[in-house]
């Protein structure tokens, strides 16, 4: 049994970006994403960590229950997108989706997976889902769809891979690795990136098995996630039993940052990559993902500072 609850405020960490000590928001992001901080709790109830983390997180007993949540799911503020980008890239999107389903077709997606996949394209969790997806999205290319589509597709793209860098300095802080680990040619200083735009429409209903987006986890290094404010995305909350699914909540003017299998392979899995889903309320709902990765030739092996006697 899965029992999904709203939550009006989030309980994710949020990351300030303009936060000039770097080394504070490491010991932050590093407590949203640490998988052995949340076994302690889990199996040992070990009340001292407990109340380290509490301590740490402004000494609030709400963390108490958010320690159990965290994720690899964190916000973060501050980032430098301005909302008039974020406006324009979301208006662009509407735009096209709004066309009619023929002209859409015309830019069906190609061999290299990119342009438009329709409703029911894509399942991601098929154990559990009786269709595909009630989402549409446009994997982004940058040709020109709509007038002006090129240009805004582009500095939106610039500025959200930015950010992503940003983060991977405070993530690799967080991992007692140098600020610019991952700044090298063969990780981020070469990206492998895929920018999609979403569309999710009607009511989803998982005990029918019908779903927005069916549960997974991202596969790659970390996803930015800029989210309209319909809620439907929810994280699972596996910690607990019975398991729940807990919404995320868009804040304005926040991303949403998740990691993805490939950051929780390289830390050895201290990193957590958590499943997640979209279920659609019966509104329209449009999100703008970004998943990164790092060069195509990257060597994944455990980083340096995640292997131990206990964990190799
Ligand atoms: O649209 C969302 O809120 C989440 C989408 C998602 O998880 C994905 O595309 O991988
Ligand atoms: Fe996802």
């Amino acid at each position: 049994m899965e029992e999904a609850s709203t939550i009006k405020d989030s309980s994710l960490t949020c990351i300030d970006l303009a936060n000039s000590n770097l080394h504070q928001s490491a010991v932050l992001l590093k407590q949203a994403c640490l998988y052995f901080f949340l076994l302690y709790i889990k199996d040992d109830y070990d009340v001292i960590i407990i109340t380290n983390y509490v301590e740490t997180l402004n000494g609030s007993l709400l963390f108490l229950f958010q320690a159990c949540l965290d994720s690899g799911f964190f916000y973060v503020i501050n980032h430098g997108i301005s909302e008039e980008l974020k406006e324009e890239a979301f208006g662009q999107s509407k735009k096209f989706f709004a066309l009619p389903l023929e002209e859409k077709m015309k830019v069906l997606r190609n061999a290299m997976n990119r342009g438009y996949s329709p409703f029911l394209d894509q399942m991601l969790d098929p154990e559990n889902q009786v269709h595909g997806d009630y989402k549409e999205s446009f994997f982004i290319g940058f040709e020109d769809v709509l007038p002006g589509w090129r240009e805004t597709m582009e500095k939106y793209h610039q500025e959200a891979l930015r950010v992503c860098k940003a983060i991977a300095r405070i993530l690799a802080l967080a991992l007692n690795l140098d600020a610019d680990y991952f700044d090298t040619p063969s990780i981020l200083g070469n990206p492998s990136t895929v920018m999609r735009l979403a569309h999710y429409e009607g009511m989803s209903d998982p005990s029918e098995g019908i779903y927005g987006c069916g549960a997974h986890s991202d596969f790659g290094m970390m996803t930015l996630l800029a989210t309209d404010s319909v809620m439907g995305l929810q994280v699972l909350h596996s910690d607990v039993k019975p398991r729940k699914w807990e919404y995320v909540p868009s804040i304005k003017g926040a991303y949403i940052v998740n990691l993805g299998d490939l950051l929780e392979r390289w830390t050895n899995g201290i990193f957590k990559s958590t499943l997640h889903r979209v279920l659609g309320n019966g509104q329209d709902r449009y999100s703008i993902p970004l998943f990164v990765q790092p060069s195509d030739d990257c060597l994944v092996k455990c980083l340096p500072t995640c292997q131990s006697e206990d964990n190799y």
